[in-house]
């Protein structure tokens, strides 16, 4: 087997294979482990992590005394450089492949035909297979004078040594979102620019609202619906033409999604599309004959855990162990801001277009025993399938809204009828009982 970039997903296929005893390359022109542990989800929840707690500091007055607080950039910065990242040094990854028993090559990888693969030179034939796992890249819209600025993606932005004045964020998705709010606890003045008409647009209108009036509260500017006419840059200050209005700040980090890495990967070869968005892929993973991709590249939801569930499918279906196929009814995702935004499967919007049925539920956190006593904000919103009576979507927004979800994954996965749900007991005074209020209000 050759595995063409080691994300997440690639990693784990190409360990686990090499553990059946095959014959493993594996392929990454930068860092084994890919964008989450170096440039993603690992660094970005350190300091997220770390602004939380400065957050929670300030809540102590009025509940628990008082807190003289000095926030310091320094220990992130050590610590995502220290711990998280080697220093953005993946010797111990690849020293982890290689001790797995997978062969691994640092370059470009190119398919030049069916299960062949091209490297600085070096071809590697493989008798079962190639997979594919070459993830994202930092997407930069195409704004006016913004090539050639020294602007920020989220790569510049994590490694960050220290932190800038004021920062003009474009894009209000996760990645946006969830930097935007951390910076800002650490003092820097922030403005989100955003193209739709509300921040977290794929989510339920509920969860864009209620982080909206909590961003604009801690002091960010979060401006909706607008376009960003040209970038400028001149003596360290960024000038952003929102056609009409202007924003200066000392840096700007573009959050505005990615762009899957397809191009120059040899796709023509085997007879599929580089210019596509991404890889069409069946239940098992497979985008052709010897041929299986996993990953931000199969367009089924850029999430750690989604390159990791389809490398164990792709790996059931390459040991011919058959086995669940790949599902996606209840995908989970967790916007990591505080309070934090989580949700599965269908949005309401999503149930309905899809022609179902619908009942919706919803309850506020902020009313429950726990929500009041915590001080806390946030909801819980239910979406049936009125006509199975089951959940197809749900969202819990709130401190742990990550941890509440875990509950409604399972009910969406399992499709457990709201009935068996609405006859359990729920702990009190938990943040997940306000399931049981959301589920008394469907209709
Ligand atoms: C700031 C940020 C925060 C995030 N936070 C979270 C989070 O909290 N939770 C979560 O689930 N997800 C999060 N994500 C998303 C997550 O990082 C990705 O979904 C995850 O990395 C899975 O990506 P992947 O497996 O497709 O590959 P990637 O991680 O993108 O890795 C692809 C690898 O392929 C290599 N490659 C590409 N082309 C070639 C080629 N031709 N030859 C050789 N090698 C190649 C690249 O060098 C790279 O190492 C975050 C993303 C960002 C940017
Ligand atoms: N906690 C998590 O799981 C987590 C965290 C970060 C990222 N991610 C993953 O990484 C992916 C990338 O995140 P992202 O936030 O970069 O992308 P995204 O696609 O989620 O959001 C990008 C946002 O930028 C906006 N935008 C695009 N062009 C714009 C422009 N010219 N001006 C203003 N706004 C513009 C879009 O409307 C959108 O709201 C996500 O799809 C997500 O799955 C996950």
């Amino acid at each position: 087997m050759v595995v063409i970039g080691l994300g997440p997903g690639g990693e784990a296929l190409a360990t686990e294979l090499a553990g059946t005893g095959l014959d493993v390359v594996g392929v990454d022109r930068r860092l084994v482990g890919g964008e989450c542990p170096y440039y993603g989800c690992v660094p970005s929840k350190m300091i997220v992590r770390a602004a939380d707690l400065l957050a929670e500091a300030s809540r102590v007055q009025g509940m628990a005394g008082d807190v003289d607080l000095t926030a310091s950039w320094q220990p992130v910065a050590e610590r995502i450089s220290n711990e998280a990242t080697d220093d953005w040094d993946d010797q111990v990854a690849v020293d982890r492949l290689v001790d797995a028993g997978v062969g691994f090559v640092r370059g470009h990888a190119r398919l030049t035909g069916p299960r062949t693969v091209e490297v600085a030179g070096q071809t590697y034939v493989a008798r079962i297979g190639v997979v594919l796992n070459t993830g994202t890249e930092p997407a930069a819209p195409p704004v006016d004078g913004l090539d050639g600025t020294p602007y920020w993606t989220n790569r510049e932005a994590i490694a960050a040594t220290e932190l800038p004045a004021s920062l003009v964020v474009v894009g209000g998705g996760a990645v946006g979102v969830e930097l935007a709010q951390a910076f800002a606890r650490f003092g820097v003045q922030v403005t989100v620019v955003e193209v739709a008409d509300r921040i977290l647009a794929p989510e339920e209108p509920e969860s864009s609202q209620l982080l909206t009036r909590v961003l604009t509260r801690e002091g960010i500017r979060v401006l909706t619906g607008v376009t960003v006419k040209e970038v400028a840059y001149d003596d360290g200050q960024f000038t952003v033409d929102l056609d009409g209005r202007t924003v200066t700040a000392d840096r700007l980090l573009v959050a505005a999604g990615r762009r899957p890495n397809l191009a120059d990967l040899g796709l023509e070869t085997v007879g599929l599309d580089p210019r596509a968005r991404a890889v069409g892929v069946d239940e098992r993973m497979r985008a052709g004959d010897g041929l299986w991709a996993i990953g931000d590249i199969t367009g089924k939801g850029a999430f750690t855990h989604v390159s990791m569930y389809q490398a164990s499918v792709a790996a059931r279906d390459i040991r011919g162990l058959g086995g669940p196929t790949a599902d996606y009814r209840a995908v989970p995702r967790v916007t990591f801001s505080d309070p934090e935004i989580a949700a599965v499967g269908m949005t309401e919007r999503q149930a309905r277009a899809a022609g179902l049925r619908v009942r919706v539920g919803s309850t506020d956190l902020g009313a429950s025993a726990r929500g009041w006593i915590h001080r806390g904000e946030g909801l819980v919103k239910l979406v049936e399938d009125a006509d199975r009576g089951v959940l197809v979507g749900a969202t819990a927004v709130g401190p742990s809204g990550g941890e509440v979800l875990s509950a409604l994954a399972v009910a969406v996965h399992a499709e457990v009828p709201t009935a068996t749900l609405g006859s359990m007991i729920y702990a009190y005074p938990t943040f997940h009982r306000a399931i049981e209020s959301a589920l008394a209000d469907l209709s």
